[in-house]
């Protein structure tokens, strides 16, 4: 199977002190690959990595590939944000309606046409899970959403880019048990279809959710991958 992320001995680090790693790893095309480990052993980063958004100060070494082609550290390459899309722990979510939201990666980072944004939209919130939620109120204000439904816009909002692949990271942490499923059950509706790497805290919901699992140790203990049997 092709990988679609490719990661060999990473590390992150502030000045002198290593932060993350080193840690090495693959995502498989169509897979959802779990990302765990105990607090601060640099799940986030990782992913912040990836999408070449480290904060200001961090450095990094080890190869990042996405797609065959290399994460080249602090480049601004446009083209990386449109193919690798990270959906952060907390939803943001924009003043305009449920309907901007949607589509703004697609206005402002592909600058798509206007003729195919509106079909691009549904699709997205289809693939999300909210579509039957907001269709009869996609210029309502956003802000006016349950949280489980403002996670699940920005994961239509990553969508609507068609990205190569999708970095969730935590998307339940902050949601009660209710809301958890619903976003829950738009996760698992993409096993399969899209390439997903899932930051969580949860073992459980690592084993509902996905194929096999990386986990990340603290700086200087080995990572590992585990394929379920
Ligand atoms: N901007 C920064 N400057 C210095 N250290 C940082 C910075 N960002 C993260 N770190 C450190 O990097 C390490 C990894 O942090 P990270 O948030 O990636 O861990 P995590 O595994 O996602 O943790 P959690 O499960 O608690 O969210 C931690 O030691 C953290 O303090």
């Amino acid at each position: 199977m092709d990988h679609v992320i490719t990661v060999r001995e990473l590390r992150v680090r502030d000045r002198n002190k290593t932060l993350v790693g080193p840690v090495s790893f693959e995502v498989e095309h169509g897979s959802t690959t779990g990302l765990c480990g105990p607090s601060g052993a640099g799940k986030s980063t990782v992913l912040r990595a990836l999408v070449d958004l480290l904060p200001a100060g961090l450095t990094r070494e080890g190869r990042i590939e996405v797609a065959g082609r290399p994460v080249v550290p602090r480049k601004g390459d446009a083209d990386l944000r449109a193919r690798v899309v990270l959906v952060p722990q907390t939803p943001v979510v924009f003043g305009g309606s449920i309907l901007d939201n949607a589509l703004f990666g697609l206005r402002h980072v592909m600058r798509a046409p206007r003729r195919v944004l509106g079909d691009r939209a549904e699709q997205a919130l289809k693939e999300a899970g909210l579509w039957k939620e907001v269709r009869d109120r996609l210029d309502s204000a956003a802000q006016t959403l349950s949280a489980g439904q403002r996670q699940r816009l920005c994961l239509a909002r990553a969508l609507a880019l068609e990205p190569t692949a999708l970095l969730l990271d935590e998307p339940t942490s902050a949601l009660d048990e209710r809301s958890r499923d619903t976003v829950e059950e738009s996760v698992a509706a993409l096993r399969g279809r899209r390439t997903v790497l899932l930051v969580s805290h949860d073992p459980a919901q690592v084993d509902r959710l996905c194929d096999r699992t990386v986990r990340l140790e603290l700086p200087g203990a080995e990572s590992l991958v585990a394929v379920p049997s």
